[in-house]
């Protein structure tokens, strides 16, 4: 890698807007991700997360702005990128082994039952990297999910990705299990040098090693330190209405925010439209970052 490829951002965001019909998700979001860079993505139910992770991966156009990945313009099926999506346990009964589904991230479908030994070596390396060796030829159904979302790491990073995207990695997850994943993305992050977009509700677990919250509100945005943009005045400012912080036994809390439907700021908001924000105190929710 030469000095400017380990400077380059390895997203870059411009102007980045996306609207679905007359709603706007966010707009204006202009975000550098530097290599090796670990940004948690917060905001409400409905605010523009997944959205976001999906416009990264070539899913959704932007409406407008540009996006780029390692200096190139955002294409579907991006190797350069690895993707842990929203989780979902794999059906019982489903053949698929340990071994099989980090393959799958190495050439999709077409792994096959008698891999090359190359690709039997790297599987190898890359389930030793996530310490699933142990369980390398069992049913995917049959483990925890702790263990089937370090395989989903696995297989995000087989491509050797210059930025991983993890969509609510932690969901379903016990502490212990939350602490493993969280660590290990974060250990891999620092030795491979990847930046990362970890979508979370609860910033908790990974609050020791975020660099950078990127907070989504209301078709609007915050990004900095998490305790420059996890404040009272900021979030108050940001969904334009009340909203507490709270911080308690080194845990924050948000308390106030209004439901992500509800967008006061959005420009393309109008009185006839179901996205009108009343402002009804009792239309709150609390969410735990
Ligand atoms: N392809 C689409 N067409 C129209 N609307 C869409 C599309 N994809 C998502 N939306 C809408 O965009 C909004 C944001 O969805 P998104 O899944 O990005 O939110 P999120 O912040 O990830 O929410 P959650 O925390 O609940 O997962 C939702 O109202 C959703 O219904």
């Amino acid at each position: 890698m030469t000095d400017a490829q380990a400077r380059q951002p390895v997203l870059s965001l411009r102007g980045a807007t996306l609207r679905f019909d007359r709603r706007t998700l966010w707009q204006g979001l202009d975000l550098d991700v530097a290599p090796g860079e670990f940004i948690a993505v917060l905001g409400a139910n409905g605010s523009g997360k997944t959205s976001l992770l999906r416009t990264i991966l070539g899913q959704h156009p932007l409406s407008s702005g540009e996006a780029l990945v390692a200096g190139e313009p955002v294409t579907a099926g991006n190797p350069r990128i690895g993707y842990v999506p929203q989780q979902k346990l794999a059906d019982e009964g489903t053949p698929l082994r340990a071994r099989d589904l980090v393959g799958l991230g190495i050439d999709g479908g077409t792994f096959g039952f008698w891999p090359s030994r190359s690709k039997r070596a790297r599987v190898d390396r890359l389930l030793a990297d996530v310490g699933a060796t142990d369980y390398a030829e069992v049913p995917v159904s049959t483990l925890s999910g702790g263990e089937q979302q370090r395989l989903r790491v696995g297989q995000a990073l087989a491509s050797d990705p210059v930025l991983l995207l993890a969509d609510e990695p932690l969901a379903s997850l016990d502490l212990t299990n939350q602490r493993a994943v969280s660590e290990l993305i974060d250990r891999h992050r620092r030795e491979r040098g990847f930046g990362v977009l970890f979508v979370t509700h609860d910033v908790n677990p990974v609050l020791p090693i975020v660099d950078r919250v990127l907070y989504l509100a209301g078709g609007r945005f915050r990004i900095g330190a998490p305790d420059e943009v996890l404040r009272s005045e900021v979030l108050t400012e940001l969904y334009g209405s009340p909203v507490d912080v709270i911080r308690a036994r080194g845990r924050i809390i948000v308390v106030g925010t209004p439901d992500a439907g509800h967008a006061p700021h959005d420009e393309h908001h109008d009185a006839g439209h179901e996205d009108v924000c009343d402002h009804n105190p009792e239309d709150t929710e609390a969410v735990v970052l």
